[in-house]
């Protein structure tokens, strides 16, 4: 059961909440291949798919990454440079060309956009830019530093926890939450992609119960996205998948990714399961009545006949399908031993109100 939590605005008029739709984000990451035009055309087409916000990575090399981190080889079919730094250097965009792609976005395609802060100079960069919410990734989950920074900005947080324990994670929601409550944390397992095995859904349903004042999501870099769909049955509110113009391409994400097509299965399957999940009431829905009344069940005669003025027994009704139908199935304890006929009624006749009254003196 998921108790109301307070709403979290994540762009002007946005909300994130238990009566909300899922908040669905589309992970460009670095599948534009370092090119503004295709960064462009996957903010377009992650609109077209029902997408309700795009979503980059930013860094500063060096204040992400130890030089020797940056030098260190990286040789392979995904790599865009000899050195780990050249080959981040290659993927990412500088401050104009994002300025470039928030005004194409806003002005060209009515998305917002953000990006991931890996860094404490990338935070200050998108808190100055106007992001509407900032996303911090696995790789800064145990990041106090950065945490507590973000916090500070006052602006919304979502905040992933993959290649996190339960510790890593309680220690996110008291860093942040002693500033503010404007925060989702997202469960996310960073595999890419993630073996269905791993998934550990069930995380998303102690993180609700953990943690009852902030929103709840799911990053997911799992093959297809029927696990997604399983994520938001579970209670997730916000949804972060990677998007991507083929799969193919060469780059560590695009295998995981979602292509247009697949991205826009998922967003109706996801509305979908959304509108399914209703209310925990049980109740008869408007669209079975005709069902009902087709094949719903009624109390008919059982007997030859039945004088008037009997009290039915139990031998004195069956229950089948009837035309017209006559009272409900469920009536039956209702009417034995405590309902009389008010005239003779025949086999197979459906029994109707009107055909029984009550002794109130019984
Ligand atoms: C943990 C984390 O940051 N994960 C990100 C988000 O899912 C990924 O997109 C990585 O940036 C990407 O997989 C890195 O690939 P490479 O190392 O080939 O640039
Ligand atoms: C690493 C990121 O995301 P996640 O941890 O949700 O995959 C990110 O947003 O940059």
């Amino acid at each position: 059961m998921i108790e109301a939590r307070p709403d979290l605005e994540v762009a002007p008029g946005r909300y994130v909440g238990t009566d909300r739709p899922c908040f669905i984000i589309a992970e460009i990451g670095q599948n534009h291949q370092g090119d503004v035009q295709i960064a462009k055309e996957l903010i377009r087409v992650a609109k077209e798919c029902g997408a309700d916000c795009i979503k980059f990575q930013k860094s500063c090399l060096t204040e992400k990454f130890t030089r020797g981190a940056l030098d260190r080889d990286y040789a392979g079919e995904h790599s865009w440079g000899a050195t780990y730094g050249q080959h981040k250097e290659r993927l990412e965009f500088d401050k104009s060309q994002y300025l470039e792609l928030q005004q194409y976005a806003a002005d060209q395609v009515g998305i917002p956009l953000t990006a991931s802060a890996m860094d404490p100079v990338s935070l200050d960069f998108l808190d100055s830019i106007g992001v509407p919410f900032i996303k911090i990734g696995s790789g800064d989950a145990d990041n106090e530093i950065l945490l507590r920074r973000a916090a500070l900005t006052g602006k919304p947080l979502i905040i992933s926890t993959g290649m996190s324990d339960m510790d890593t994670v309680d220690r996110i929601y008291a860093t942040v939450s002693k500033r503010h409550k404007k925060f989702a944390m997202l469960h996310c397992i960073s595999a890419y992609p993630t073996p269905p095995q791993s998934a550990n859904l069930r995380v998303i349903e102690t993180y609700l119960r953990r943690f009852p004042d902030v929103q709840i999501g799911y990053s997911g870099h799992e093959l297809g996205y029927a696990i997604t769909l399983a994520a938001v049955a579970l209670g997730a509110k916000v949804v972060e998948r990677h998007i991507t113009l083929d799969k193919r391409w060469k780059g560590s994400d695009h295998r995981c990714s979602l292509e247009p097509q697949e991205f826009s299965a998922m967003v109706k399957a996801l509305r979908d399961v959304e509108a399914a999940l209703g209310t925990p009431v049980k109740c008869v829905q408007p669209c079975e009545l005709e069902c009902r009344r087709k094949l719903g069940k009624s109390l008919v005669v059982a007997a030859q006949s039945i004088p008037g003025g009997r009290t039915i027994g139990q031998d004195d009704v069956n229950i089948k399908v009837s035309e017209p139908p006559g009272l409900p199935a469920a009536r039956l304890r209702s009417i034995i031993g405590k309902a009389k006929t008010v005239r003779m009624l025949s086999y197979d006749e459906p029994i109707q109100e009107s055909d029984i009254s009550y002794d109130l003196n019984s």
